[in-house]
């Protein structure tokens, strides 16, 4: 059973039908062939620099995608695709996400309503003291309004919200930033206890740094898409584990591995390259890498690059 995914994305693309001084409108589609699952008992980290499509692919799976997007591919929890409607009924109760922006709190509920949800028992109002004790939360914070928190308040509130909604998913949308070194290790040790558990989390950072020793496995986006799904150790192993140049790219642009800069930009989704999303960067292009690039298995991971061996 072990390794059977609880959440499994297929195929994903998102597209947002925008509108250009009023007059011109055209699809934008910034989500493409995204591929992604997640396991029962294990922490799954997403890396990828700004842009990637990290929150929008959190924001589909939890059906918060705004009105002028449009969807295609599979979303599929224990085996069922999901409609927008499961998505919904899903939501905050099987799926919980821990969001990147503070705003997502309520501004008119207390933060004590907020985190523990609609009627709680004791035993939830016990695990809210508990956790916030773990986060450094004194029991004020409980009467306060999320105006009166801090950034780094605010995002401790989001994180205990997550852990006490007993959800088997939980989407952590960079829940470390405004953190100091030992809340956000803390954090991340709360995720890995939950993965210990049995439930499954998908970590997206900026941080893959601290991520990745505690991470089972990690997916690389990459302008809207996944270009790898290589286990953690893979990361902790070095460059040589790792399957696509941008991958290993990342891996060279660690602190301890050089901090060496990737040359070069993301594209924009209006603008993107055919075939390999990645070939203008890469030193490695042939003409095959205009062709539509297949996900494929390389040595127990997956990659998007026809030249990965
Ligand atoms: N509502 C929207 N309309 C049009 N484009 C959007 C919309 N929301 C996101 N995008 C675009 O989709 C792409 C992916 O955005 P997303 O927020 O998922 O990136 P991200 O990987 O989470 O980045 P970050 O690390 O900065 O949080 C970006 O190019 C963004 O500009
Ligand atoms: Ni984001």
């Amino acid at each position: 059973m072990k390794n059977e995914s609880i959440l499994s994305v297929k195929d994903l693309s998102v597209s947002f039908h925008m509108y250009e001084k009023g007059l011109e409108q055209y699809d934008l589609k910034v989500i493409s062939n995204m591929t992604l699952d997640v396991r029962p008992g294990e922490i799954v980290v997403i890396a990828g620099s700004s842009g990637s499509g990290k929150s929008l692919l959190a924001h589909a799976v939890m059906g918060l995608l705004p009105e002028n997007a449009a969807i295609s591919g599979e979303i599929s929890y224990k085996g069922k695709v999901l409609s927008q409607k499961d998505k919904e009924k899903l939501r905050g109760k099987e799926f919980a996400l821990v969001p990147q922006s503070v705003s997502f709190l309520d501004p008119l509920i207390k933060v004590e309503a907020q985190v523990r949800g609609p009627k709680p028992d004791m035993a939830k109002i016990e695990a809210q003291k508990e956790i916030f004790k773990r986060f450094q939360l004194d029991e004020k914070t409980e009467k306060l309004y999320p105006f009166q928190l801090s950034g780094g308040m605010a995002r401790r509130v989001l994180v205990s919200t997550a852990v006490l909604s007993g959800a088997e998913v939980i989407i952590a949308d960079e829940p470390t930033p405004g953190l100091d070194l030992d809340m956000a290790m803390e954090a991340l040790k709360v995720f890995r206890e939950l993965a210990d558990e049995g439930k499954a989390v998908i970590l997206i950072t900026h941080d893959i740094d601290l991520a990745f020793h505690m991470a089972d496995r990690i997916a690389v986006f990459y302008a809207g898409t996944t270009v790898e799904m290589a286990e953690a150790e893979d990361f902790r192993q070095g460059e040589h584990a790792l399957r696509h140049p941008y991958s290993k790219a990342l891996w060279r642009a660690l602190p301890q591995n050089g901090f060496e800069p990737i040359s070069g930009f993301q594209p924009y989704a209006k603008y993107l390259p055919k075939g390999c999303l990645f070939s203008p960067r890469c030193p490695y292009k042939t003409e095959k890498c205009e062709e539509k690039i297949p996900m494929r298995e390389v040595r127990g991971g997956y990659v998007r690059c026809i030249h990965a061996d």
